[in-house]
């Protein structure tokens, strides 16, 4: 099986193009994701990426995580996804439609490795999320290892808790993100973002990633961060997340699409023998 090993901001994957020659339509994905993910008896990624024909949409794009799961959307990965397609394929645009579980979204390369997606508008609602709450799901008091947090959740089309903290040098992430990741209120488990504001246009974050564990960075994360900070009023509608992989900017504005930008970048080509 050729592949393409690329990362968006250290958040890493290993895409494979199966819009012209598929080499896995007998494989189990979730087991083959796994085996792929792993840093050392496999390529080592946070995620193995598959680009497929789509009669909707310019490809499909499918993403399982290290864990074997399948998530509904991963904005790191659209960018690598979307690069990979206009430098192989060169079509005569640059603005991209690609299906996902989450719907079609919309990429757009620009110069320098940079790609811009509307990543569609954030759902709020609490049933479709997920998350086991009757209210708006703002502010919402959890407990886990005898600490209390308060989460936001949204949907970028897979789901998020997104908590405001005043230092993130406190967070055990390793210990309390898989605890929220699996926590009872969350029926489809969920991704965690802790963040640290700095001032109202930059704010630092660090991702527990439903499926893969902490990351270098998450771009449907980085996207629901600004969303809960401007519903709870403490962002503007453009916004620098500050991840340990990176910056992605974000731009917010009630009712819209959120827009994300970042950069996508390719490190090997590979063959991996199934
Ligand atoms: N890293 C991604 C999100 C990948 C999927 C996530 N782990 C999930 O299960 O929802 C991003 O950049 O958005």
């Amino acid at each position: 099986m050729e592949f393409l090993k690329m990362h968006g901001l250290g958040n890493d994957f290993v895409v494979v193009d199966e819009i012209t020659n598929p080499s896995l339509a007998n494989q189990s994905l979730p087991e083959l994701g796994r085996k792929i993910c792993d840093r050392r008896f496999g390529i080592g990624a946070d995620g193995l990426v598959l680009l497929l024909p789509s009669s909707k949409a310019d490809f499909r794009m499918r993403i399982i995580n290290s864990d074997g799961s399948e998530a509904e959307m991963c904005g790191n990965a659209i960018r690598c996804v979307a690069r990979y397609y206009v430098e192989k394929y060169k079509p005569t645009k640059r603005s991209l439609a690609v299906e996902t579980l989450a719907g079609i979204i919309k990429p757009e390369v620009l110069e320098n490795n940079l790609v811009r997606v509307d990543m569609g508008r954030p759902i709020l609602k609490p049933q479709e999320i997920p998350v086991a709450v009757e209210e708006e799901p703002v502010n919402i008091p959890i407990e886990v290892l005898g600490q209390k947090f308060y989460f936001t959740a949204v949907s970028m089309g897979n789901p998020h808790a997104v908590i405001f903290v005043d230092s993130l040098a406190k967070i055990e992430l390793e210990k309390i993100g898989p605890a929220i990741e699996t926590h009872p209120l969350f029926p489809r488990k969920t991704n965690v973002e802790f963040v640290e504001i700095e001032n109202s246009k930059k704010v630092k974050v660090l991702v527990w990633e439903r499926g893969a564990g902490a990351t270098l960075a998450c771009g449907t994360g980085a996207s629901a961060v600004v969303v809960a900070g401007r519903i709870l009023g403490h962002l503007t509608e453009a916004v620098e997340v500050i991840l340990p992989g990176g910056s992605l900017f974000i731009n917010w504005n009630f009712g819209e699409s959120v827009y994300m930008t970042g950069p996508a970048e390719i490190v090997f080509r590979g063959e991996y023998y199934l």
